[in-house]
């Protein structure tokens, strides 16, 4: 379990992470998202001591990670994908943290193994790709078989294989009861990978929520097919009630829930062939939260491609 007290931690003026308040539980998979320079990386230096907190504390299980006598087998860390030497060979960077652990050579074999790269294991590390960066980097993490995993986006450069194999490796950890973190700016594959969100801007806490709980503070609309759509829409005109046409059979509602649309259809004599519910995904709902709070905003890519990027 990680638990975050009351964190801040400021670089001269600039204060990166503002009196965050938040646990880690063990057993699931929490993704940690927030815009760039939100204080996500901050803080997940901040849990393997890379940096000490202006205040509050960070621990895990109950404790400083620099207290650890064998952190390797306490926490494991992927921040940096390009952390190995380009030089060594992914065996000899693995055997080389495994030694300041007393851990053996047959442990280092299982996780070049597990992570895929027993082909390779003899190669550069400078050679390799961003995915394969990534893959020995969490072959350091496991390496110590710990309890809790600190990842800092580490599906960024998989192909689709490896985020699949990314998303089952870090399911199954969870389930023997690890507690495991991770950032990611893909939403999409986040969703996908997460039990719980914690979301932070400006490096405040936003969000603390199971996936679900989060994705249910999203606008949620009504999807109807029909093809009395056009009478539909005029049943089902009221304050507060946005319907869109979708085409000439499907309307988009929003401020009714389904079983009110479908009353209003039967009240109506009106034939259904669809009726459903359509959740915020979880893109959406974030970037309503966080609108705020973002410090880097980029130029509307519409907008640059009318124009021309040079005009
Ligand atoms: N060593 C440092 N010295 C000064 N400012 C720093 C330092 N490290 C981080 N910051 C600032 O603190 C803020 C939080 O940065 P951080 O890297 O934690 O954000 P992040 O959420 O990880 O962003 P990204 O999604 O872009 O990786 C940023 O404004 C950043 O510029």
């Amino acid at each position: 379990m990680i638990e975050i007290q009351n964190f801040t931690k400021r670089y001269g003026k600039k204060t990166a992470v503002d009196n965050l308040t938040a646990t880690v539980k063990p057993g699931q998979v929490t993704g940690f998202l927030g815009p760039n320079g939100a204080g996500k990386s901050t803080t997940m230096r901040s849990i393997i001591g890379l940096d000490t907190p202006t205040s509050g504390s960070v621990t895990v299980d109950g404790q400083d990670y620099r207290d650890f006598r064998a952190p390797l087998t306490e926490v494991g860390a992927l921040l940096d994908a390009k952390a190995a030497h380009p030089g060594r060979s992914a065996y000899s960077h693995l055997m080389s943290i495994a030694r300041t652990h007393g851990i053996g050579r047959d442990r280092v074999d299982e996780v070049i193994d597990l992570v895929g790269l027993t082909a390779v294991a003899k190669k550069r590390a400078g050679g390799f790709s961003l995915g394969m960066g990534q893959r020995l980097g969490i072959a350091v993490a496991l390496l110590g078989d710990p309890k809790t995993l600190i990842l800092d986006e580490p599906v960024n450069g998989l192909d689709p294989e490896g985020v699949k194999w990314m998303r089952e490796l870090l399911r199954g950890l969870a389930d023997q009861g690890r507690t495991i973190f991770l950032s990611s700016h893909l939403m999409s594959e986040l969703s996908l990978i997460a039990d719980h969100i914690i979301v932070i801007g400006q490096g405040r806490l936003l969000a603390d929520a199971s996936v679900n709980e989060f994705l249910d503070q999203g606008a949620n609309a009504v999807r109807v097919v029909s093809p009395d759509a056009q009478r539909l829409k005029s049943a089902l005109q009221g304050p507060d009630v946005t319907v869109t046409e979708v085409d000439k059979e499907t309307l988009s509602i929003t401020g009714l829930d389904a079983p009110v649309v479908g009353r209003a259809a039967a009240a109506n004599g009106l034939v259904l062939h669809e009726l459903s519910t359509e959740k915020s995904s979880l893109e959406e709902v974030f970037m309503n939260l966080t609108a705020g709070t973002v410090e880097y905003k980029s130029q509307d890519a519409t907008k640059i491609a009318q124009q021309g990027v040079s005009a």
